[in-house]
């Protein structure tokens, strides 16, 4: 099976072209190439198909297995191997994901992609589609209890779940140990991803996160949007945010008149492989 390595902010995954690979058990095979010792080493695997609907689908697998809706990071590295790997010539894409089809814009330099905006849709905040478990029509600020703590949590859907903390230390945090906590919670029925937050002005912040299904990763683009409307929404900061993740930058901007937000960051190519196994 011919794969691409890729990473957007150290976020990596395993990149595996569905129109020429007929993949049987994605699931299983995203635990195998994922694991950092036995496999290729990421933090899951994406196939990139055909679409009926779009230009291309994306084709999202965690660490662990599970199926993940959206990627934020994922979806800019699928535009760039579309692009760089000759199966478009268009700077204007559609990819549809479990969490519906979203819109890019690719700059590319001699021939090759540098940065990407993805129009990532419009936040969804009502309790019942994020999944999490509460009362009222938005969860902003809301109490919840881990471990015997309490913690204020924002719930938003970026087409997966999310819910945002703030905290005045994130560089201290012991994420392998409280991390899982939220993940598996009662309140999350699908899981959740979980970003810890520190805000530093009112267009910074600083973010980590414990994915859903991989653990703690360098970077989450939709845990990024979900960070900047969250702050957006408990007043914290305007509607245009750069997002200080321990791989990079991302620069979000939450469009309230389209009530869409946009993620701009880059994507890398770091090799090509074989996979044997
Ligand atoms: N790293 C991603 C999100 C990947 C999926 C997530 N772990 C989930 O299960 O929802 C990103 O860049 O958005």
């Amino acid at each position: 099976m011919k794969f691409t390595k890729m990473q957007g902010l150290g976020n990596d995954y395993v990149y595996v072209n569905g129109f020429e690979e007929k993949i049987e058990n994605p699931s299983k095979l995203a635990v195998k190439v994922s694991d950092r010792h036995f496999g290729i080493g990421s933090d899951g695997l994406i196939l990139i198909n055909p679409s009926k609907v779009a230009d291309f689908e994306m084709e999202m697998y965690n660490a662990d297995g599970s199926r993940g809706e959206m990627c934020g990071n994922g979806i800019r590295c699928v535009a760039k191997y579309v692009y760089d790997y000759g199966l478009t010539d268009k700077t204007q894409i559609s990819i549809e994901t479990l969490g519906g089809i979203k819109y890019l814009e690719l700059t590319a330099e001699e021939g090759k992609v540098v940065q990407v905006q993805v129009d990532m849709g419009k936040p969804e905040l009502r309790p019942g589609k994020i999944p999490v478990i509460a009362e009222g029509d938005t969860v902003i600020d809301a109490p919840i209890e881990v471990e015997g703590k309490e913690y204020k949590m924002t719930g938003v859907s970026m087409g997966n779940p999310h819910i945002v903390i703030y905290m005045d230390d994130i560089d201290n945090l012991e994420i392998e140990k409280i991390g899982p906590k939220f993940e598996n919670h009662k309140r999350f029925p699908n899981r959740i991803n979980t970003e810890f937050v520190e805000v530093l002005d009112r267009n910074t912040v600083k973010m980590r996160v414990w994915e859903r299904g991989s653990g703690e990763t360098l970077a989450c683009g939709t845990g990024a949007c979900a960070v900047a409307v969250a702050c957006i929404l408990n007043g914290l900061t305007e509607d245009e945010v750069t997002v200080r993740l321990l791989g990079g930058d991302l620069f979000i901007k939450w469009d309230r008149e389209k009530d869409t937000v946009y993620m701009t960051g880059p994507a890398e190519i770091v090799f090509d492989g074989e996979w044997k196994n």
